[in-house]
């Protein structure tokens, strides 16, 4: 199991102090939509070169030609880019390829999907890397986690690696964890916190402990 941290609401010299403050206890760094709708995809580029021992993703979400915005985000030095599950399968199919091609992974991002397991079905046929679950920012609010949605790809994904994000804290990790994904995205529940590093630690000592 490994622990990806988002970085959404910073610019990219507070991502760097930030990736520089958990980075051993990290497996992967997200480069988070709100840095790249700022920064652009300078955002990958900066951080990669600063930090090249770890996997940086970039949170492109992307929903339309796909094989264009894989390659810009692989050039910019990304090893994972996320595309929407919501998007046509001709542009997930365009992405895996491209992804390929760069030898570079596609994380498939299932927010606004209504029908988690048939999707996920249909993904995973298409050779995606990962598939993650994510309730975001919106339904956060109003108190929606991804909990069932993770044992539902959890039981029907058979080749792509599992994902879970979206507001995941310390006091839910347990759970989390408890339903073995392959990948822990966290964001707030570590950014947001006045000790970082601490939390980071705990995070990453629970979840190599599994
Ligand atoms: O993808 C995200 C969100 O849509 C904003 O771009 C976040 O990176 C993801 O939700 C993880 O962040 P937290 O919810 O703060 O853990």
């Amino acid at each position: 199991m490994e622990l990806q941290l988002a970085l959404d609401l910073v610019n990219i010299p507070e991502a760097k102090e930030l990736v520089k403050e958990v980075q051993e206890y990290v497996d992967i760094v997200e480069i988070g939509t709100p840095v790249i709708i700022n920064e652009g995809l300078r955002a990958v580029k900066e951080i990669k070169e600063a930090f090249p021992h770890l996997k940086v993703l970039a949170d492109l979400k992307v929903m339309d030609a796909a094989a264009y915005e894989v390659m810009k985000a692989s050039e910019a030095g990304a090893d994972i880019v996320t595309i929407l599950g919501v998007a046509e399968d001709m542009t997930i199919k365009g992405a895996v390829e491209e992804a390929r091609k760069q030898n570079k992974k596609i994380l498939v991002d299932m927010i606004g999907v209504k029908d988690i397991e048939g999707r996920a079905k249909e993904l995973d046929a298409f050779g995606v890397d990962y598939i993650c679950v994510h309730t975001g920012y919106d339904l956060q609010a109003v108190g929606k986690n991804s909990f069932e949605d993770l044992a539902t790809i959890k039981r029907v994904v058979k080749n792509a690696k599992t994902a879970v994000a979206g507001g995941i804290k310390l006091e839910t990790l347990p759970e989390v964890i408890q339903a073995q994904p392959d990948l822990v995205i966290v964001g707030g529940g570590i950014t947001g916190q006045a000790d970082k590093k601490a939390v980071a630690a705990e995070m990453h000592r629970l979840i190599k402990q599994g």
